[in-house]
């Protein structure tokens, strides 16, 4: 399958559950963890998109070019994106962007109103942005409609075009056939946005790559709008499981996860589920039980508990075999 390529939507979709009030600190704090993760896409602004704080979406802490300049002065490798719909930003909007340090724009419409996005997708396109055509709420319109939609994006000038499930209502066949109807009709990349209100963001994230979707997006612990987006570290450990070739470090994305964003969402309030170590038992396959004792053994040995559930899982490991941990641990402290 065709090398997938991740956008982190942290800093921008999951600022609807902080209700757009991420410090700088923040998101310096984020941008540079995603950045040392070497996710290839970084989002960052108000959830509804540039200049979107207002008394209709929510008031941000700070204007979307704050952000993006505090972003920018951490990015060293990843691209840094943000979000415009037309009609709240606009064409002078993505100029502040681009001197901002802004290289990639997605241009946001409803999934049958992408006439509304020509001018800005050409003028972007002018401008050297990388331009990502978002049509959101794919689930209101069949395969016709999203189609005819996408091409027009597409003959705008997009670089990718992406069926966006806003309302995380769509299933797996939905995405199969229309993820599968673009990457067959179009010439340019496909992308993928979920929302999991269903539990089924990673699912259809799947069932988009294996119809040859290529650009996935994701937020660190799922953080975002409604039940929150693909958590970008399961989505990379899906990738590594399914061996398909990508640019991202699943651990350290897990550390810039619970290290970082856990503790600064506690401030607003969130309580975001610490996916690490549930993630990791599934990723190798390995028994529940052995955690308590790989990070008891961990800390003995100084060593990273999850290599030693990586090992287990690779000697396949079951119960009984619980003896192997601190030999393993031993064998990781002495490499
Ligand atoms: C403005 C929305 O939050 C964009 C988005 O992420 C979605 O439709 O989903
Ligand atoms: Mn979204």
């Amino acid at each position: 399958m065709p090398k997938v390529f991740v956008t982190d939507t942290t800093l921008r979709d999951g600022s609807h559950s902080v209700g757009h009030k991420f410090d700088l600190d923040d998101i310096k704090e984020i941008c540079k963890g995603l950045d040392e993760a070497k996710v290839d896409i970084i989002e960052v602004g108000h959830g509804d998109g540039l200049t979107g704080s207002t008394c209709n979406y929510g008031f941000s802490k700070y204007d979307d070019f704050e952000m993006l300049e505090a972003a920018s002065s951490v990015i060293k490798n990843s691209k840094l994106a943000t979000l415009l719909l037309p009609g709240i930003g606009t064409v002078e909007d993505l100029k502040k962007a681009k001197e901002c340090g802004v290289e990639v724009v997605r241009i946001a419409t409803h999934v049958t109103e992408a006439d509304i996005s020509q001018q800005h997708i050409t003028e972007a396109k002018k401008m050297g942005f990388f331009v990502v055509g978002f049509l959101m709420m794919a689930h209101r319109a069949n395969v016709d409609k999203v189609l005819e939609e996408a091409k027009k994006m597409e003959s705008y000038g997009a670089d990718v075009v992406y069926a966006t499930d806003s309302a995380g209502a769509m299933l797996p066949n939905d995405v199969r056939n229309k993820i599968g109807t673009l990457v067959k009709e179009l010439k340019i990349p496909i992308g993928f946005h979920s929302h999991d209100n269903l539990g089924l963001a990673i699912g259809n994230s799947i069932a988009a790559i294996e119809a040859g979707a290529t650009y996935l997006d994701g937020s660190l612990g799922g953080l975002g709008a409604g039940a929150g987006n693909t958590p970008t570290e399961m989505l990379v450990a899906v990738l590594n499981r399914l061996k398909i070739e990508h640019n991202v470090d699943m651990f350290k994305t897990m550390d810039v996860s619970s290290k970082k964003l856990i503790p600064i969402v506690k401030k607003y309030g969130v309580n975001l589920n610490n996916l690490e170590d549930s993630m990791m038992l599934g990723y190798s396959g390995v028994y529940s039980s052995f955690m308590l004792h790989a990070k008891r053994a961990a800390a003995r040995f100084n060593v990273d508990y999850r290599d030693i559930i990586l090992e287990l899982g690779r000697r396949e490991a079951v119960g009984g075999q619980e003896d192997w941990i601190v030999e393993i641990a031993e064998q990781l402290e002495n490499k």
